[in-house]
């Protein structure tokens, strides 16, 4: 079917396609940058992810300095259609002869503003995160929760030097900028003392956030479990929601992937949306214990989009994403991760919605169940492609040649 056709197909159900391929192109998706090099960055050359964080397999051609991360992202970003946000972590510092390094109390705007530069050149926004994990600060697996008063102050200092350079980015970007805080702190076995840990945490938090830095969105991640930390986290949902209901401007990131297995975050988006005006997302895909594999086409992306646009909440809802996956090549892993949550945006917006609103408060519940099932059946392809054509990417599977190109080109020749 072509273009045309789909077009008049979803005018039946009073689908306007021509509105939706606006509306996708128009709404921003933060891409991270740590894909690229399983979340190694450039401040501890010797060092990989570790303290809270993992990353599983070997796939040559992983991205080594600021040259080849960037390289590497542009590719990935030539290949995927809509509007592009660059999510840093502060252990992507740059240090040059002229900024050598510093620890990551000690890291200002400086270090990096050639990621500010990067942005501007090639029309993307920036979110940044402070990196609370692979480092030796993190002292038995704690960090901003941790009983040692230099432990939180190395990492209360951490947190607010990453918020003053959000606020600089910002402010040279013109722009607001997401700073996410995730730590990993907690307990592989039943904790002796639940309350003292997060009592810390909050103290810790209230300092960090202290200062008016009006170009930021700060956000807290929360975290059910991870491996090592099994019986306990600091950060916990319940304790983060409470912590961002008592503090505006502060908001409760959700992962997809940091929830009981059966926990789904689509439904928790307008559970939020009743009372935060922002809602934070890190789309990831779990699978079983992993939180961070590849996004592919689930219908959770699909029902994480679907309720984003539903609710009317395409400007409140801010989408990360979060994978890493060193078993596959890694430019490859953006590309297929982030054109799966541009296919679920796009189906969100092709939805009959307003008809199935008016079918379940009418309480018409089979003509609803109908429609929902029906659109599965729609042209959503023919859609796609006129969308990725628009935005001068390939629409099918071609875009796979020109990966193995550059592997072949650049990325193996790393070794
Ligand atoms: C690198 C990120 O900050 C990290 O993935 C965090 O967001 C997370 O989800 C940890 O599981
Ligand atoms: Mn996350």
């Amino acid at each position: 079917m072509s273009y045309t056709e789909a077009k008049t197909r979803y005018a039946a159900l009073g689908v306007d396609t021509e509105k939706a391929l606006k509306v996708c192109a128009a709404k921003a998706i933060s891409i991270h940058c740590w894909q690229g090099d399983d979340v190694v960055g450039f401040d501890n050359k010797d060092g990989g992810a570790g303290n809270g964080i993992q990353t599983t397999g070997n796939y040559p051609g992983r991205a080594r300095s600021f040259e080849e991360l960037k390289a590497d992202f542009l590719k990935a970003a030539s290949l995927i259609p809509g509007k592009k946000r660059i999510n840093l972590h502060a252990c992507y510092a740059v240090f040059k002869p002229e900024n050598s390094w510093v620890d990551r109390n000690k890291i200002e705007y400086k270090h990096f503003a050639p990621w500010v530069q990067f942005a501007k050149e090639n029309h993307l926004g920036i979110d940044f995160n402070p990196t609370v994990f692979s480092h030796p600060m993190v002292k038995d697996g704690l960090t901003l929760s941790s009983p040692d008063k230099t432990v939180r102050r190395f990492w209360i200092d951490h947190c607010i030097a990453s918020r003053r350079i959000a606020e600089r980015i910002g402010e040279e970007l013109n722009d607001q900028v997401l700073n996410n805080v995730w730590i990993p702190d907690g307990f592989k076995d039943v904790p002796a003392d639940r309350f003292g840990p997060r009592m810390r945490l909050k103290a810790a938090l209230d300092e960090i956030f202290a200062e008016s830095c009006p170009h930021v969105i700060d956000s807290v991640e929360s975290k059910f479990f991870a491996i090592g930390v099994e019986s306990y986290t600091a950060g916990s949902n319940e304790f983060y929601m409470s912590y961002a209901a008592q503090h505006p401007g502060v908001y409760n990131l959700l992962d997809a992937g940091h929830f009981h297995p059966s926990e789904y975050i689509s439904d928790k988006i307008p559970a939020l949306l009743c009372f935060f005006d922002k809602v934070p997302l890190h789309v990831t895909r779990p699978v079983h214990w992993d939180s961070d594999h590849v996004v592919n086409y689930t219908d959770e992306i699909q029902e994480i989009c679907k309720e984003i646009v539903r609710c009317g909440a395409l400007d409140k809802v801010l989408v990360g994403l979060d994978f890493f996956d060193a078993s596959i090549n890694r430019v490859a892993a953006w590309v297929i991760g982030t054109r799966a949550f541009e296919e679920a945006l796009l189906n969100a917006l092709l939805q009959p919605d307003e008809e199935m609103k008016r079918l379940q408060d009418e309480g018409n519940f089979t003509k609803k169940m109908m429609l929902m099932e029906q659109a599965k059946m729609m042209p959503l392809s023919d859609v796609w492609e006129e969308y990725c054509r628009r935005q001068g990417v390939p629409g099918d599977e071609r875009w796979f040649a020109q990966i193995e190109h550059y592997e072949k080109d650049v990325q193996l020749k790393r070794l």
